[in-house]
Formats: C-alpha cells, sequence, structure tokens
C-alpha cells in the first residue's frame, strides 16, 4: 500500500483526490489538510463519500507535520502557485515523493517563472529537483525523480494533440493558435462575484488573452518537442459549465492531410489507455469525457484554408489535474496506470 496525503484537499481538485484516492486498491489516505476544514471529519464535509472516508479528519496545513509524518510515501499538493513550493521543500528534504498540482515545477527558469507569475519564484534551488511529466510523453528517468510537476488543464489540451505532430515534423512550429474553453471550476473554489452563479450561468467570455501564464509552460514543452522555439496565440475562454475543457487548435497543414495526423497520432497514443483517438466522424464533446480520466482527440483539414483543425477535450479535474496526478503517482509506483480512475 502506498500511504498518500493530500494538502489542500479543500479545494476542488483536493477533493477530487480525496475521491480518487479514498477508492484506490493501491493507496490508504492517510492524511487530508486544509486550514479552513481542521478538525472535521472528511465523512461530514464530503459525504458522497462517507461510506468510504471512515474516522479520517482534516488536520491543519503544516508542512513540518507533513514531513516528520513517517506513515506518509507521497503527497499531493493541492494548493495555489507560490505556496505549494514552501511545501515541497520539506517533504522533499524528508524524502516523500510529492506530486505538485500547481505550476511551481513546471518551468524549468525562474525567469519564465517571474515574468509570466508575476513574481519571484519560491524555491529556484529546487527546481533541478523536479520533473515535469505528462505520462503520454514522458523524459526518460523521470521516475527517479522526488518532485513531479503534474502538468496544467489547458496545457494538457493542447499538448497532447501538437507533440506528436511537431516532434514527427508533421507540423511546423509557426502560425499556432489554440482556442480553448473552460468550465468555471478550472478557477478553483473562489469565493468571488465574477465565478459566481448569476455572473457565469448562461454567460461566456475570453479572459488571459494575449498573454496567460499557461503559454509560459504550453511552449516550454512544444519547443522541447519541436527541438526549436515555438510561439502560441492561446485564447482562453470561460464559459457555463461546472466541469470540462474543449480546445480548438488550428494549424498551417504543411502540406499534410488529417490521415498523416491520424498516422503520427497513434504512432504516439495506440497503447495509452487515456488518450481516444476520435476516428468515426464524430468530435470531442465535453459531456463524453467529464468524470473520466481520457481526453478525446480528433482532426479536420480545412483544404480551403490550407489548415489542419485538431480538437481536443478532457475533464479539467480529472485529465487536467487530479486523475492525471493519481495515473502519475500509479506510473512513479510500478502500479497499473489505469488503476483507481475512472
Ligand atoms: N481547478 C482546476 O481545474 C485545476 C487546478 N490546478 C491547480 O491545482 C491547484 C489547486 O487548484 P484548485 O483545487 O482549483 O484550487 P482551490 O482554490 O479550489 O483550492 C486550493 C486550496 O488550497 C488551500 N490554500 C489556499 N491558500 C493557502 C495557503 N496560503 N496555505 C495553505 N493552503 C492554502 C485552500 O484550502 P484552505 O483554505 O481550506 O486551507 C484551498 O481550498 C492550483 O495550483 C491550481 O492552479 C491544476 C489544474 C487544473
Ligand atoms: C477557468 C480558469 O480560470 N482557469 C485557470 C486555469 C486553471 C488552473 O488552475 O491552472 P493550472 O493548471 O496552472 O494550475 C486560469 O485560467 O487561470
Amino acid at each position: 500500500m502506498i500511504r498518500v496525503g493530500i494538502v489542500g484537499a479543500s479545494g476542488y481538485s483536493g477533493e477530487v483526490l480525496v475521491e480518487l484516492l479514498s477508492s484506490h486498491p493501491g493507496v490508504e489516505l492517510a492524511a487530508v489538510t486544509s486550514r479552513s476544514l481542521a478538525g472535521k471529519p472528511v465523512a461530514e464535509v464530503f459525504p458522497r463519500l462517507s461510506h468510504r472516508l471512515g474516522s479520517l479528519q482534516f488536520t491543519e496545513s503544516d508542512a513540518s507535520a507533513l514531513a516528520q509524518n513517517d506513515g506518509l510515501d507521497a503527497v499531493f499538493l493541492a494548493l495555489p502557485h507560490g505556496v505549494a513550493a514552501g511545501f515541497a521543500r520539506p517533504l522533499f528534504e524528508a524524502g516523500k515523493t510529492v506530486f505538485d498540482l500547481s505550476a511551481d515545477f513546471r518551468l524549468g527558469s525562474p525567469d519564465v517563472y517571474k515574468e509570466f507569475y508575476g513574481q519571484d519564484h519560491p524555491d529556484p534551488e529546487l527546481l533541478k529537483a523536479a520533473a515535469y511529466v505528462l505520462p503520454e510523453f514522458p523524459l526518460k528517468g523521470w521516475q527517479e525523480k522526488p518532485l513531479i510537476a503534474c502538468p496544467g488543464c489547458y496545457p494538457t489540451s493542447i499538448l497532447i494533440p501538437l507533440l506528436p505532430l511537431l516532434a514527427s515534423g508533421t507540423i511546423q512550429s509557426k502560425d499556432i493558435i489554440a482556442s480553448c474553453m473552460s468550465g468555471v471550476s478550472g478557477a478553483g473554489k473562489k469565493a468571488n462575484e465574477d465565478f459566481s452563479y448569476c455572473e457565469r450561468t448562461e454567460s461566456a467570455r475570453p479572459y488571459g488573452q494575449p498573454k496567460h501564464r499557461h503559454l509560459s509552460e504550453i511552449e516550454e514543452q512544444l519547443a522541447s518537442a519541436a527541438g526549436s522555439p515555438v510561439i502560441l496565440q492561446f485564447l482562453p475562454h470561460l464559459v457555463p459549465m461546472r466541469r470540462g475543457i474543449v480546445t480548438t487548435i488550428s494549424v498551417p497543414d504543411n502540406g499534410k492531410t488529417a490521415e498523416d495526423v491520424l498516422v503520427a497520432w497513434k504512432s504516439q497514443y495506440a497503447n495509452r489507455p487515456f488518450v481516444r483517438i476520435l476516428e468515426d466522424g464524430t468530435l470531442p464533446e465535453s459531456k463524453n469525457v467529464v468524470g473520466t480520466n481520457r481526453i478525446d482527440i480528433a482532426v479536420r483539414h480545412d483544404a480551403r484554408m490550407q489548415r489542419l483543425i485538431l480538437t481536443s477535450t478532457e475533464d479539467n479535474l480529472l485529465k487536467g489535474a487530479s486523475g492525471q496526478a493519481v495515473q502519475l503517482m500509479n506510473l512513479k509506483f510500478g502500479l497499473e496506470e489505469t488503476i483507481g480512475l475512472p
């Protein structure tokens, strides 16, 4: 059994981690923390999961107490960026495996972090210990790293379609446009008028354009696959759904067809359980993946514009966050990749 803890479990991704890890057959959920819920039974806060939570209680989000807890092998950080790094350091020094859902260890350079996140990196030295891992496109040897940076939600929806195409030279690294729609849970559990029911129901809007913070992570990963710098236009939108991301990418066809894209995708994803390539004429739709750890992808060729259209959809809280983190835990600890995942 892997003994795990979740920090920041009162938030959206933390709750999904509680849901997944409390029913995972290879895991003992040993610690669940929150500043606002410390002392409360977890079963009382999440009644729909109460049948499998026993007498587990929320404890304070205290980094040194978690580091000193010999009953923990791995800890999931479901905390805001800037905060997560402060927890990662003591856990790392205590020899725990850390799965960080925030952006604190996703970038190679503290300068790029500062440019896109508007603050100094909290622990630049620790960046060297971290590995950014998209499970379908892993770096060699990542399992040896003690600190795993889980990819962001939008980045996952963009990288899965694009990485194999850039790595294989099917497309080139110029003039790529990604337009994405996210459900409101993507913003976290914010008590903010902009995310209230009346503001968001039946109303969608663009935001974060033209320089959303996820561009840094997306461009870094695309450049590493392409072997040269990549600049992307990223157009996020907030839409009235609870969960889900729908992404449409437009890219020059480089003389290639939809069939060429399918060949590159299949060679990368043929045996990957959570990537479904739609070849039956249907297009990705969020309702078909929400509640699962899957990402659906499809391609169309626009002969008039000489461009390829790549589409994807995922659940931002599963494949875009907590599901992907559990998938990474499975792989890191040598379990079957799909175990405990919907
Ligand atoms: N929502 C999504 O779709 C995705 C989120 N992520 C990332 O995962 C992380 C968590 O996101 P999400 O669950 O949405 O966020 P939420 O805002 O829903 O939850 C974050 C939790 O962190 C705790 N927290 C906040 N500030 C502090 C602090 N200073 N010290 C200790 N704990 C703190 C809070 O719990 P309390 O106040 O009870 O302690 C809060 O409930 C973020 O970094 C986010 O960017 C990644 C991919 C997708
Ligand atoms: C709808 C919405 O607001 N989404 C968030 C991104 C989701 C998220 O939490 O970002 P990470 O993947 O980096 O952790 C945003 O645009 O900032």
